[in-house]
């Protein structure tokens, strides 16, 4: 038989249930107490810790004892080192700490606080209608677990065990506490340690290579680089014996593919030929004309590889070729010029060389009958759907620039560290390869014998990944529900902030980057002691964070990286897939993914941000519960060394780090009917969960507050005139909102088939996604026009369904949709605007219905119900938002 749970349902979300500042014990938390102590006898299930935690499960808080552990890499140079506390100090209840705490916050102006606290007061009011409204919508958080709370659970009626199972699953799945949470991904507390490693150098030295010898000298002194790596010995070996062929460059991140194939071009431009000795074959900038055209998919790579060109070519070995670059965001003008003098080699991005090709002739003159070589840097970036088009028109206007030339002329060069079975496809084009042969160079990892075989043989693995991450990285994953994401993000960096290493943490859209960045600049220092530094956000005084995406203008992009790159201390760089590819971030000891990348290419690259060129790093990738699956999806793709990190321990490890705003969490949201009775050790990491939540949303709401008071003061002063064009919220609620969005609609749209289902949207808890932006409930917008349409679609529906024959109403018809039931995932559109209103309209379907239920039938066709919305989404495309 079908359950709900088969249908994905899940109970809507309502507004989340907050601690509201100077809560008072009153009668209706005494009830959840006694129901907590019956919860505590009744099973395994737990309450959320950003709810008012107030069961007493102990087997799942209790935290394992054992001592500290300790886990130290040999070399302090190259290793990082990660201690894991399985058991967390107790907390120094004094009182004193906690009083201070008070005292700070009631230094907030009153009118503020009696705002936020009207708020909360107004939430748990709309909450508490909510549960007895038409609707009949499960609070989505009651500050007591429902499978606890036996009063405010609807009873199973007669043959509704099946119910009382959805409910404990619905409890499992998006209300487990961190140690279940840790069970079930088997996070220990003990965990790996990255070691620096030399897989990826060759036994030879940069003298046995046919380069020149002026070359080989500056690479040892000017670039300090003792020794060529594999990938580069190869290719200048591959460029040596096969002169006319095209090349695939194949190798993990951080192996040097950027002079593996800048090396053997400089080489053969300058001296003609590969000899470590012989004249150089000088030429003025206009004989040379342009020889080489690198592509790059972003600007700052494009920088970054223009920047090292610029270094070999000025040290005393071909100083006359003149390299120049074609970057969005420079002024045309000025390149136009430079183009002009002569380019002897050209690093772009496709749209910038693009327009020149189309727009200045002076390039295509300087092509005319010069250019040998065609670079593609990422090539599987460049040839994917975003800059696809423009790199074919490029090759295409390349190509019929020389039309009359018979010889082969061109050789295209392909590098990346994820060659995907699409790009192989691409390659044999013959736009791309024209008649010359490829030659696939593989990195350290490949097999004997497995180079200088052409595109399609020899692949280790279908997909060509297995390659792709350096050795020496230490990754992990941490299964964490979407409530505890924010909390769990903050606690890691902790952790890494405290040791004092530099961290990257990769975000889904440049609008969550903007929020996350706002949101901790605006919150007060985690550390106790460091008023001194409010200026610094969250971290103080011991870490600055970054922000880097495509919507911060140019300029701004290259200071942010000159200034991360800069910082000696600890820093934080939040960011999008912008900087997963190509750079060399400095020093970054671990990559965080807090978002799950779109790509599983894209999670190569982005954990390739650490242990380059044999250094140790680490990586950690964010999952909720619902996306276990993607760790198997990595496996297909040869990524299967992931470890789980516990959720717990990372927890606990801030709260000992931040005492004194743990036990403001426990005296604030924690006390509960187990105050002074369950040790407060074992929940620290909770209890600090709880308050981080509190601040970030109080945040929120102040900011929100004092920007409305300020647009109505300004809008009085100005009396009669038009109104202020300030808008009427606050910068962090309104960014809150936006990356809210933003990431609904990245979420729906994750654009791999094999991924696809794995990041479903109706697999989503709203209510708790909106917390993980540090909001109390789902934007009002987004609820409104849901609740506006309900009841009508509801009507609809039923007409609908009543109308149908009989027969079809539960019959599976052997996967077909005739009856609109069996494959929902055709039917549910995946576009941008029904991404999100997918999510809205199954809020109202997936609460599983318990006895007692007046409309019974309508909670067995709520699968029917969802087709149907579905249906009328795709209608409403345009009417979603
Ligand atoms: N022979 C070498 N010895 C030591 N370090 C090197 C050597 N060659 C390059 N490096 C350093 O290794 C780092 C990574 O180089 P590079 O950017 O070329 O890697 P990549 O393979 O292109 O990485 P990605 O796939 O991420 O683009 C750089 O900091 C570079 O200076």
């Amino acid at each position: 038989m079908t359950t709900l749970d088969d249908l994905n349902i899940v109970v809507a979300p309502v507004q989340a249930k907050v601690q509201p500042i100077n809560r008072k014990k009153n009668n209706k938390y005494e009830k959840r107490r006694r129901k907590a102590k019956i919860a505590k006898e009744e099973g395994n299930v737990s309450t959320a810790a950003t709810t008012a935690p107030t069961t007493t499960d102990s087997s799942t808080t209790t935290v394992t004892k054992t001592e500290p552990q300790k886990v130290t890499a040999p070399s302090k140079e190259n290793t990082h080192e990660i201690t894991v506390e399985e058991k967390t100090t107790p907390a120094e209840t004094t009182p004193n700490s906690t009083e201070k705490k008070v005292d700070d916050s009631s230094a907030e102006p009153k009118a503020v606080k009696e705002d936020i606290a009207k708020r909360d007061k107004h939430s748990r009011k709309k909450q508490d209608s909510t549960e007895i409204s038409d609707d009949k919508v499960t609070p989505e958080e009651p500050a007591v677990p429902l499978k606890a709370s036996r009063r405010n659970r609807p009873k199973p009626q007669e043959g509704t065990e099946e119910s009382e199972e959805d409910h404990a699953k619905y409890l499992a799945k998006y209300h487990a506490r961190p140690m279940e949470l840790d069970r079930r991904s088997g996070a220990r507390g003990v965990t790996r340690v990255s070691k620096a490693s030399s897989h990826i150098f060759d036994a030879q030295e940069w003298d046995s290579l046919n380069i020149n010898s002026r070359m080989t000298e500056s690479l040892k002194s000017r670039f300090e680089l003792s020794s060529p790596t594999g990938i580069q010995a190869k290719t200048i070996q591959t460029f040596q014996d096969n002169p006319e062929n095209n090349v695939l460059v194949h190798s993990e991140t951080g192996s040097g593919k950027t002079l593996a194939y800048l090396l053997p071009i400089l080489q053969l431009l300058g001296y003609g030929g590969f000899s470590k000795t012989g004249d150089a074959k000088k030429k003025t900038r206009k004989e040379l004309g342009t020889k080489c055209l690198i592509l790059c998919p972003t600007r700052e790579l494009a920088s970054q590889t223009l920047q090292v060109l610029e270094k070999l070519c000025q040290a005393n070995f071909a100083g006359w070729i003149v390299p120049g670059g074609l970057l969005g965001g420079d002024s045309r003008n000025s390149e136009k010029s430079r183009i002009r003098k002569g380019l002897g080699v050209i690093v772009a991005t496709p749209g910038r060389l693009l327009d020149h090709l189309q727009k200045t002739e002076s390039l295509l003159l300087n092509l005319k009958g010069k250019l040998e070589w065609l670079v593609l840097d990422e090539a599987d970036r460049l040839l994917d759907m975003g800059l696809g088009d423009q790199v074919r028109q490029i090759v295409q206007i390349v190509r019929s620039n020389e039309a009359s030339k018979s010889k082969a002329w061109l050789r295209s060069v392909l590098i990346s560290a994820t060659v995907t079975q699409s790009v192989q496809d691409l390659a044999s084009e013959r736009i791309l390869c024209g008649d010359q042969k490829w030659i696939w160079v593989k990195g350290a990892k490949s097999k004997p014998g497995q180079d200088g075989g052409a595109i399609g043989d020899n692949v280790e693995t279908d997909n060509g990944y297995s390659a792709s991450t350096p050795k020496q990285l230490a990754q992990f994953h941490i299964s964490v529900t979407a409530k505890l994401r924010l909390a769990t993000l903050v606690a890691f960096l902790v952790q890494r902030v405290k040791k004092g290493e530099r961290v990257v943490v990769f975000m889904g859209t440049c609008a969550t980057v903007d929020y996350h960045y706002e949101l901790f600049k605006a919150s007060e220092s985690l550390w106790e002691n460091d008023s001194d530094s409010d200026s610094y956000g969250l971290f103080g005084s011991k870490a600055r964070v970054f922000k880097l995406h495509g919507s911060v203008a140019h300029s701004r992009r290259n200071q942010v990286l000159k200034n991360f790159n800069g910082m000696k201390e600890s820093a934080i760089l939040l960011s999008t897939d912008v900087s997963a590819r190509g750079l060399n971030l400095k020093g970054i000891d671990w990559t965080v993914q807090y978002d799950p990348p779109c790509e599983i290419s894209d999670y190569v690259h982005r954990v390739g941000r650490v242990a380059r060129a044999g250094k140790a790093g680490h990586s950690l990738l964010f999952l909720l519960p619902s996306e276990r699956a993607y760790l198997d999806v990595l496996k297909t793709m040869g990524i299967d060394e992931l470890t789980p990190l516990s959720l717990s321990s990372t927890l606990n490890q801030a709260a000992s780090a931040c005492k004194s705003l743990s036990l403001e969490g426990m005296k604030n949201g924690g006390g509960g009917s187990n105050f002074g009775k369950e040790k407060p050790s074992s929940r620290l990491g909770e209890y600090f969960a709880i308050e981080i939540q509190r601040r970030f949303e109080d945040c929120v709401i102040k900011d929100d507050i004092e920007a409305k008071k300020d647009k109505k003061e300004k809008d009085k002063k100005r009396k009669r005139k038009k109104e202020s064009s300030m808008k009427n919220e606050g910068l962090l609620m309104g960014l809150a909102r936006d990356a809210f969005m933003s990431f609904l609609r990245a979420y729906s749209t994750k654009k791999e088939a094999a991924v696809r289902s794995i990041f479903s949207a109706r697999a989503l808890h709203v209510g708790h996604v909106a917390r993980s932006f540090a909001l109390k409930e789902p934007p009002k917008s987004l609820v409104s026009k849901h609740r506006q349409n309900k009841k009508e679609q509801e009507q609809e529906n039923m007409d609908a369904e009543a109308n149908k024959p009989k027969s079809l109403a539960f019959h599976s018809s052997g996967g077909s949709n005739a009856a609109g039931r069996d494959d929902e995932e055709d039917v549910i559109p995946e576009s941008y605007d029904n991404a999100v209103k997918e999510i809205e309209e199954t809020r109202v379907f997936k609460r599983p219905k318990f006895g007692g239920d007046k409309d019974g039938g309508k909670a067995r066709n709520a699968k029917s119900l969802l087709l149907a919305n579905a249906f009328k989404m795709q209608n409403n495309l345009m009417d979603s938002m």
